[in-house]
């Protein structure tokens, strides 16, 4: 993030999350540290109403708490057929606390009510016997906040797809395994982290706060 620095810092406590972003940066020789690799981390309430308000707060409170700049990254599933939901309660759409499988299977039995697409408005190439059962679109919200002069740097980047009736595939986290990338041809599960990166809310997110950053540096916006 820094010119001369070789680490950066998330703000995060999702494993799944920690891997991208260290596959995403060692292209370019840095390290990335998370909250897992520091005490005293403050517990944060993710509070606000958008992606990125809770990126913002994220970054903010681990930057505060050790005096470096934090990457902080609030993203989630929204899903036509819901109205949008779970959106910024993706990580505890079936409860608080609620694991990846649970929050899974809160998402195909709240779809399971409205039934499957009709085979000729979803995807094509799906799996015999498979079937979609809404578009839906990941968001990615990143914030990267620099206590030195109190700055925030922003970008947002989207990937757009299909639910699935059941999961495929096992690599990925959270909703990867029922998220059918239509250029893929293969769910966002089937994908390699390489694969995942070229597509993906994040990796475009990331993409464009990389190329900010490389125009004009950290710290050349207040
Ligand atoms: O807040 P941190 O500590 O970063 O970790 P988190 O898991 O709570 O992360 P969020 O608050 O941003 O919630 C995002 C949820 O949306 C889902 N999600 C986000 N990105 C995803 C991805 O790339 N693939 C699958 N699911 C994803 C997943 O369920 C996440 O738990
Ligand atoms: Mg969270």
């Amino acid at each position: 993030m820094i010119k001369g620095a070789d680490t950066v810092v998330v703000a995060t406590k999702n494993a799944g999350k920690v891997k991208e972003f260290a596959h995403a940066f060692a292209r370019m020789g840095w390290q990335v540290r998370s909250m897992f690799d520091y005490d005293g981390m403050p517990d944060i309430v993710e509070d606000g109403l958008t992606f990125a308000d809770n990126a913002r707060i994220k970054a903010l409170e681990v930057a505060e708490a050790l005096g470096l700049p934090a990457l902080a990254d609030d993203s989630g599933l929204e899903v036509e057929a819901l109205g949008g939901a779970p959106g910024v309660y993706s990580a505890r759409y079936a409860g608080e606390g609620a694991d990846d499988g649970r929050n899974n299977a809160k998402l195909l039995a709240e779809l399971g009510r409205l039934g499957p697409l009709p085979e000729a408005d979803g995807p094509d190439g799906l799996p015999d016997g498979v079937r979609a059962l809404s578009r839906a679109r990941f968001v990615c919200a990143l914030a990267l906040y620099d206590p030195a002069d109190r700055s925030f740097r922003e970008t947002v980047g989207y990937a757009d797809g299909w639910v699935l009736d059941r999961p495929l595939g096992q690599g990925g986290f959270g909703y990867d395994p029922l998220f059918w990338v239509p250029a893929y041809g293969l769910t966002m599960g089937q994908l390699s982290t390489d694969e995942k990166q070229s597509i993906s809310h994040r990796g475009r997110a990331l993409e464009r706060l990389l190329a900010e950053l490389s125009q004009t540096g950290l710290n050349a916006r207040k």
